[in-house]
């Protein structure tokens, strides 16, 4: 990412608002399964709101709105019309009007989840979208991904290898994909999923709460202060 990028989009110094977590990774890695999986195991602690962004449709808006997870109201769609990661960094003025959407009409809220569409190792959420982010790798890729690194790898706040049900299949091996991915990130934390087989993503859902009431605490000691440290140093 340029510098560029970090000047125009610096963090929002508000924090009187809700957390804003990104989702990104890949096509197909698992990122809407685990938005579910996080509104079914938070949506009763937390007030939630829901962004996806898909090129064309709403698919995955839809696919959220039909499997009962939250309110259909709180789930908007944005149709990005051009390469994902311009929407999540580029040009987030649709991601932030549909998030602000939200808050105006649910508000207060505690966390908007702004899912992307897939995309490459390089895509990553400006910091003045996303307060944090988790970027989602599956194993199908092979075991070599993480220490391939990209944005997406070292950068996130959390990184998440999903689909461990299928590594046997692929020849994946968790431990390498673990020991590379410790080896790039810098001490930021990596977990493994398998939605299919975990459907509740128990530590996902632990560090997302765990940041959600680290936010919580600075907004209520410094409203208008400048965003929350990472919660991951
Ligand atoms: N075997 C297995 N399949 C999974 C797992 N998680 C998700 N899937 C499947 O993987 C496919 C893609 O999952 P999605 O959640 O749509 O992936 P996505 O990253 O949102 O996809 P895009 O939005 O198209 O980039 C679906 O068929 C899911 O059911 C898992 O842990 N194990």
């Amino acid at each position: 990412m340029s510098a560029n990028h970090e000047d125009r989009h610096q963090s929002p110094a508000s924090l009187d608002r809700a957390l804003r977590l990104g989702i990104g990774g890949p096509v197909g890695s698992g990122k809407t399964a685990l938005v579910a999986a996080l509104c079914r195991t938070l949506g009763p602690v937390l007030r939630l709101g829901v962004v996806t962004n898909d090129i064309y449709t709403t698919e995955d808006a839809d696919f959220l709105r039909r499997a009962g997870v939250l309110d259909p109201e709180r789930i908007v769609a944005v149709q990005t019309g051009c390469c994902p990661h311009t929407a999540i960094r580029d040009d987030i003025a649709a991601n932030i009007d549909a998030v602000e959407t939200l808050e105006e009409r649910f508000g207060p809220l505690d966390l908007v989840i702004v899912e992307s569409g897939g995309d490459n190792l390089t895509a990553t959420f400006s910091r003045g979208l996303a307060d944090q982010q988790i970027f989602v790798l599956d194993v199908s890729g092979g075991d070599k991904v993480p220490r391939k690194g990209g944005p997406g790898v070292t950068t996130a706040d959390l990184l998440v290898v999903n689909k461990t049900d299928l590594a046997k299949h692929v020849g994946a091996d968790l431990t390498v994909m673990s020991r590379d991915a410790a080896a790039v990130r810098d001490g930021k934390p990596v977990l493994f999923t398998s939605i299919r087989e975990v459907p509740e993503v128990y530590a996902v859902a632990e560090w997302v709460h765990g940041v959600v009431e680290s936010w919580a605490h600075a907004r209520a000691h410094h409203p208008h202060g400048p965003a929350v440290p990472s919660t991951n140093a």
